[in-house]
């Protein structure tokens, strides 16, 4: 059992290197391939975090989304988050296939460069929230390539979620922590940024059996669903003997999903008018945060089955959300089953 300083953080500073090579240790057939592409896209993070510091003065440093003081056209955040991802993923030559958010078609690494994991990312998410310098982050999903016939191919990567080897994200919020699981359990890291390294701050994360507080986007509620319109209601103004629930919202996802798993409650992105299957993306936003909440010991549904279960046709379809507090998402799953289905 490691000790605690006067602030609550342990005092034997596990990084995150660190723990996935402990990880790497209970494996003795790891071959070690997990760890170069782990460390290869937590530079790319770390890029991405430096990058966001400097979003405020970013025009004026020609950092992104500007004109630069020789004329030349720089890179938006969401632009070269995405650059970034992609050449380190690369650079590893542990993967084989890239599903981004930012790129319509499926990449396919070249040959030389080439290992056996898929990895699925959203490089910046909330990024309508970056001018007003709100919380943003960075969503994956890794799969591992099972197939050793033939060049790599879209087959590799529709994929139910619950085949993933790993899922997380970073978040860049009033520090920048990175959430994982491999599979066993959830553990958070924080960026000390005077030395560069995640350090192990949020061991064995659990989202509470019951919260207090639902997140949605309170702007569409004229298109919602009887049973999600009820449910809502029935928080706001709970029934005599029942209690109600606070609302947060911030437009993030990796924001509100985070503060879901710190503290309980519930996350949701019903179908809409304007997103009739929602509008979180299915392999690189849903199905990293349902891994992550199932191995918090949470649930993540689309209202009508498991987020995990889902064998995609599409690399980026989307999907109706509700995941959280266990408690919290059966309680919605009783008013759709009595309002929807
Ligand atoms: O503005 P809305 O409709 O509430 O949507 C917010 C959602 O859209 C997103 O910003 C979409 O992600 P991107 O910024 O990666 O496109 C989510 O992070 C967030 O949960
Ligand atoms: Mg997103
Ligand atoms: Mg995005």
């Amino acid at each position: 059992m490691s000790d605690h300083n006067q602030y609550g953080f342990e005092t034997d500073a596990m990084t995150l290197q660190r723990f996935i090579l402990q990880e790497q240790e209970k494996h003795p057939e790891a071959s070690g391939e997990f760890t170069h592409l782990m460390t290869a896209m937590l530079v790319a993070v770390k890029a991405i975090a430096s990058a966001t510091q400097k979003a405020g003065l970013a025009k004026l440093y020609g950092i992104a989304g500007s004109t630069n003081v020789q004329g030349e056209e720089v890179k938006k955040l969401d632009i070269l988050s995405n650059e970034l991802m992609i050449n380190m993923l690369k650079a590893s030559t542990e993967t084989c296939l890239l599903v981004s958010e930012e790129n319509d078609e499926l990449i396919t690494v070249e040959e030389r460069r080439r290992g056996n994991y898929i990895v699925c990312f959203d490089p910046l998410d909330g990024s309508s929230n970056i001018d007003s310098l709100i919380s943003i982050g960075t969503i994956f999903g890794i799969f591992k390539r099972t197939s050793t016939v033939g060049d790599p191919n879209e087959t590799d990567v529709l994929r139910p979620g619950k085949e993933m080897v790993a899922a997380g994200y970073a978040l860049y919020g009033s520090a920048t922590m990175v959430v994982l699981s491999l599979g066993d359990g959830v553990n958070g890291f924080t960026l000390d940024p005077s030395i560069g390294e995640f350090i192990l701050t949020h061991r064995n994360m659990k989202c509470k059996p019951k919260g207090s507080t639902y997140s949605l986007n309170e702007g569409y509620a004229a298109t919602w669903s009887k049973g999600i319109a009820q449910y809502i209601n029935d928080r706001k103004f709970p029934p005599a003997g029942k209690k109600g629930m606070g609302q947060r919202y911030v437009g993030s996802m990796v924001a509100d999903v985070h503060r879901t798993l710190l503290n309980g409650g519930i996350f949701l992105y019903p179908p809409t008018a304007a997103a009739p299957n929602g509008k979180l993306r299915l392999m690189y936003e849903c199905n990293p945060m349902a891994f992550i909440m199932e191995h918090a010991g949470g649930i993540a549904t689309t209202g009508k089955e498991r987020i995990l279960d889902i064998v995609p046709t599409k690399i980026h379809q989307r999907a109706p959300i509700i995941l959280g507090s266990k408690q919290d998402v059966e309680e919605v799953l009783e008013y759709i089953q009595k309002y929807d289905l």
